[in-house]
């Protein structure tokens, strides 16, 4: 079986859109365990756009299935991260303006760093992860990282796909094959959708969990709608 964990950044966005408390994500939170998720994941951003450091805060008290937080361990992150100690935390190289995530990890270049902060999250109890692209060499050394789980980073699947590519999933079967020989766990995320997640999962082995934020918020205000604007109109007869 392969977990989902449902990521609330942009239920943030939306509070943070209008300065209150609406949409409540810690509420959002717990209803979304309530229908059946096994997991909530935020990214906290250094400049706080939408998960506030304090809403990681306040998620620890909340979140009863998996708690995953994902983000570039800069000094703050890691900070938070050690105080918060949630269930997994997710290293995502992210430059400080990137509007979102749009690369993996160069485990290579990065490898001693990698290591070190690695090893600071597992003696505090925290499961790691490294968010990385397909490539076998950087896969092999995640797995020198002693890292527990590696992230297949999905947007690159995700995009060809809508063009009708099929083929796209396969350098991440071949990823995924790879991982788990190395003993590494899996998981997988960006842009994965209800249109892609099905193929994906049947294509790649040993899937422990994806991680879905942008097209299930997406989705549920779209399939929500239409009940919504009914419940309006009852109320306005
Ligand atoms: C790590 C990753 O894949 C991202 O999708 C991220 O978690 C989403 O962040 P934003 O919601 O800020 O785009
Ligand atoms: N790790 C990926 C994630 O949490 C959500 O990504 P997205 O579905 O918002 O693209």
């Amino acid at each position: 079986m392969t977990k989902l964990s449902v990521n609330i950044n942009k239920i943030a966005t939306l509070r943070n859109s209008r300065g209150g408390n609406v949409p409540n994500l810690l509420k959002v939170a717990q209803d979304i365990e309530r229908f059946g998720a096994q997991g909530i994941t935020i990214h906290p951003r250094p400049d706080e756009r939408h998960i506030r450091y304090q809403d990681a805060r306040d998620l620890k008290n909340i979140v009863k299935t998996e708690y995953n937080i994902e983000g570039n361990p800069v000094k703050s992150f890691m900070d938070l991260v050690l105080q918060v100690k949630p269930t997994q935390v997710t290293l995502v190289p992210d430059a400080d303006d990137a509007i979102t995530s749009n690369a993996g990890w160069d485990t290579i270049t990065h490898h001693s760093f990698l290591k070190e902060v690695i090893q600071e999250f597992q003696q505090n109890g925290i499961r790691t992860s490294i968010f990385i692209d397909t490539d076998l060499r950087l896969m092999e050394a995640a797995a020198k990282t002693g890292t527990d789980r590696i992230e297949l980073y999905t947007e690159h699947f995700a995009s060809e796909f809508e063009k009708g590519n099929k083929n796209a999933v396969k350098p991440y079967t071949e990823a995924a094959i790879l991982a788990h020989k190395l003993g590494l766990g899996i998981n997988a995320g960006h842009d994965l959708s209800l249109q892609n997640i099905q193929f994906f999962k049947e294509n790649i082995p040993n899937l422990a969990e994806v991680s879905i934020g942008h097209a299930l918020i997406s989705e549920s205000l779209y399939l929500g709608l239409e009940n919504v604007v009914n419940m309006y109109l009852n109320k306005l007869q």
